[in-house]
């Protein structure tokens, strides 16, 4: 077993990262692999953090059963795949400690390559006492610090519930991280939420079978999101079943926790589920640092203000990932993680070395799955007026042309292009394998490629691909 340390090794340490989870995971081991002495402190005692305990690993593994089961149920007909065995069904109970049986193959995995690489992994809870000390408290309770000239905030976030005095009863739900403690299924399921985790979470549900509500505040899912992608997933998800509650706000939850819980919302609906998540945000993991005390600047949502370079408003802490509150995205979190650690202490060739916030692209893992890059359309119109001209295209791929039409799911791809050589500023695909294509063609945005560009590439020949090379 790769140590888990319990007091300090040196008298100074190179850095200091608090949070051992994607961003403080990058961090140090790129400060490690140019010989800095590093400690990260968790207080899980796991390392990997959200993304690989309670988000995107964990929800892509429930994704990937999702699909199957709809593929199974939906698809398998159309292409004549036939038996007489009944549909097989997915289990939730068994499949369970299977998922979390690798997520814990992949927590040893990060110990593994901590201790190789020299990373010192401290068990406990990180607080800034000075910009050049950290306590670390102990599980048992016993305090040590660190010293450094580099303390790394690298908390990440938590999910948000409404308090009971906002909403009675509200404690009722669980959160995201709720979702992945489950042990079963339930039968009947309320999502509250419109952004991506929401629609994810609802969207897993609905295709293994349970009965599922997402309650959304406006008329549309993912209102951040371009238009056509809002108007295109927001039907087809009332299309498969999914019971979408638009422009409703719940009130008040009844019941009693892990039994019949009844929802009402402030259009006087009532909905009786077995279980109910929120997902209406998250919030920076900041309370208990010490921050505020050292005069290190938050902002009004609680989340750590950075410069372009990481740094915060005190010399010598940094903040990177979900706790600085941009892009709360796992690779945003590792290439920051890991550009900062160049900048401070690799060659000289990084002295200046910071990530760009733009043209991040992203995915949600949807039915069908959504790939984005660059400005939406409406951004982009109030930035360049009159100069922004829009390709888009709405189609059926090719697999759904062998299944039943109430089964077919839609796909829709735009470009968002500005100027007279139509530079591409913004790509919003929604459909089968969109989630699979998009990471390419944010390259070509990244390197400001135009429409001609797009053009002049042969389309691949047939796939949903092609049509981005071929729209006119
Ligand atoms: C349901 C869900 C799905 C997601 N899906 C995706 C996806 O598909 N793709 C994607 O890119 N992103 C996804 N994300 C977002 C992604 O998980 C985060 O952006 C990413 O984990 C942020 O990394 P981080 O290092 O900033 O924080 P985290 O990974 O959250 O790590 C922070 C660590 O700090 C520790 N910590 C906190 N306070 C202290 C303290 N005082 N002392 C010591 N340790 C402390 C925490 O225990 C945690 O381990 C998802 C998130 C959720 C919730």
């Amino acid at each position: 077993m790769p140590p888990i340390y319990d007091k300090p090794t040196a008298d100074k340490y190179d850095l200091i990262m608090i949070g051992g989870g994607s961003g403080g995971s990058a961090c140090s081991r790129r400060a490690a692999s140019y010989g800095k002495k590093v400690a990260v402190i968790e207080v899980t005692g796991v390392l990997g953090g959200t993304c690989v305990n309670v988000g995107c690993v964990p929800k892509k593994i429930m994704w990937h059963a999702a699909d199957l089961q709809e593929k199974i149920k939906f698809h398998t007909k159309g292409y004549h795949i036939k038996g007489d065995a009944a549909i097989p069904k997915f289990d939730w109970a068994t499949f369970k400690p299977q998922r979390d049986a690798y997520i814990r193959k992949l927590n040893g995995i990060y110990a593994n390559n901590f201790e190789k690489e020299g990373v010192e992994h401290h068990h406990g809870f990180g607080r800034l006492t000075s910009a050049t000390t950290v306590e670390v408290t102990r599980p048992d309770g016993q305090k040590y610090t660190l010293n450094t000239d580099n303390i790394c905030v690298a908390t990440g976030g938590h999910p948000t519930i409404p308090s009971d005095e906002e909403i009675p009863g509200a404690s009722l739900g669980i959160d995201s991280d709720g979702f992945f403690a489950l042990k079963e299924q339930p039968k009947r399921v309320a999502v509250v939420g419109a952004g991506y985790i929401a629609v994810e979470l609802a969207g897993v549900f609905n295709a293994l079978g349970s009965e599922t509500h997402l309650i959304i505040r406006g008329e549309t899912v993912l209102r951040t999101f371009d238009p056509a992608i809002q108007e295109t997933l927001t039907p087809w998800m009332e299309h498969t079943g999914l019971h979408l509650h638009k422009s409703s706000k719940v009130v008040k939850v009844e019941g009693e926790k892990g039994k019949t819980l009844v929802i009402t919302t402030d259009k006087g609906e009532t909905i009786e589920v077995d279980a109910l998540v929120w997902a209406i945000g998250r919030k920076a993991l900041t309370a208990g640092l010490g921050l505020e005390d050292l005069g290190v600047k938050l902002d009004s949502k609680g989340d750590v203000v950075v410069d372009e370079y990481q740094n915060s408003s005190v010399k010598g802490i940094t903040a990177i990932g979900d706790v600085q509150g941009k892009m709360l995205l796992t690779p945003v979190a590792v290439a920051a993680g890991r550009r900062l650690s160049n900048r401070l202490f690799g060659p000289l060739q990084f002295k200046d070395d910071k990530l760009s916030y733009e043209d991040i692209p992203t995915v949600v893992f949807s039915h069908p799955t959504i790939g984005t890059v660059g400005l939406t359309e409406p951004e982009a119109r109030k930035k360049y007026g009159d100069g922004v001209k829009i390709y888009k295209t709405s189609f059926r791929s090719l697999y759904f042309s062998m299944i039943e039409d109430e089964h077919k799911e839609p796909s829709m791809f735009k470009l968002v292009c500005v100027g007279p050589e139509e530079r591409v500023v913004g790509i919003h695909i929604i459909g089968a394998g969109s989630d699979e294509m998009m990471q390419g063609f944010a390259v070509a945005v990244k390197m400001k490629a135009r429409k001609k560009d797009l053009d002049d590439t042969v389309a691949i020949h047939p796939t949903s691909a092609e049509e981005l090379v071929t729209l006119r």
